[in-house]
């Protein structure tokens, strides 16, 4: 696993289960391919992705995403004053997150996101949004929570557009929201999408998928 080299756009991922490794394809790799993974959250706009694969690795990264800045304009969509005071206040908000103070963080994104002009796919808004679906979660706020999380599904596919374990869990966690406020029919939809993107990221005998097909059997029972 240490010889795999990164890529923005990479063929395969690592995911844990138990206290293995698992290296598993998500695309389709021709005979002799190199094999490639991410290094670091691929939900970020070129600068800041070659800024930190320079910083943690050492290395320009000259994948094809890097060159044609592919989504850049999506991430920084609505770039403007209004990002500049959420991205100062992002600092704010993962200090007092690691600090537990989840209503302060809650409070901080609702203020921010009242004011905002920006579209939800813009990165600082987007992280804002999982700042406040993480607090909602931990308050126990269902219904909120399920609001922020709903709101960042279609940004999700943007930037996780290949098979990505992070897109899967993402729409799992809003599954679950959904079916835990019943809403059957909606919480089948979006945990069978989360089904198909994670029985490739993470194989149908992974834990988690396994946790994800009994959370649509609880769907189908509560239908019935
Ligand atoms: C975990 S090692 C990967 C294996 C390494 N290439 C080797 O041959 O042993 C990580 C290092 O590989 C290099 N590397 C990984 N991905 C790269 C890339 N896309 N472009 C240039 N260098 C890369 C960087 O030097 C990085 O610090």
């Amino acid at each position: 696993m240490s010889l795999l080299n990164h890529s923005c756009d990479p063929n395969c991922v690592i995911v844990f289960e138990g206290t293995s490794l698992q290296l598993r394809s998500v695309k389709k790799i021709l005979k002799g391919e190199e094999l490639t993974i991410s290094y670091i959250d691929v939900k970020m706009p070129t600068s800041l992705r070659q800024a930190q694969l320079q910083r943690q690795y050492c290395f320009n990264c000259d994948c094809h995403r890097c060159l044609s800045k592919d989504k850049d304009e999506d991430m920084l969509a609505g770039d403007s004053e209004s990002s500049k005071e959420m991205k100062v206040s992002i600092t704010i908000l993962e200090q007092l997150n690691s600090q537990d103070k989840r209503e302060e963080v809650l409070n901080l994104c609702k203020k921010l996101l009242k004011t905002s002009e920006l579209p939800d796919k813009n990165i600082h808004q987007l992280k804002v949004l999982d700042f406040a679906m993480d607090s909602c979660i931990f308050l126990g706020m269902w219904e909120e929570a399920l609001m922020f999380g709903l709101r960042t599904l279609k940004p999700y596919s943007i930037y996780y557009s290949n098979y990505h374990p992070v897109a899967a869990v993402q729409m799992m966690r809003v599954g679950k929201l959904q079916l835990h406020q019943e809403m059957f029919p909606q919480a089948i939809e979006t945990l069978k999408q989360a089904y198909e993107i994670m029985k490739v990221t993470h194989g149908k005998g992974h834990s988690l998928t396994q946790d994800l097909t009994e959370l649509l059997r609880d769907c189908e029972m509560g239908l019935r």
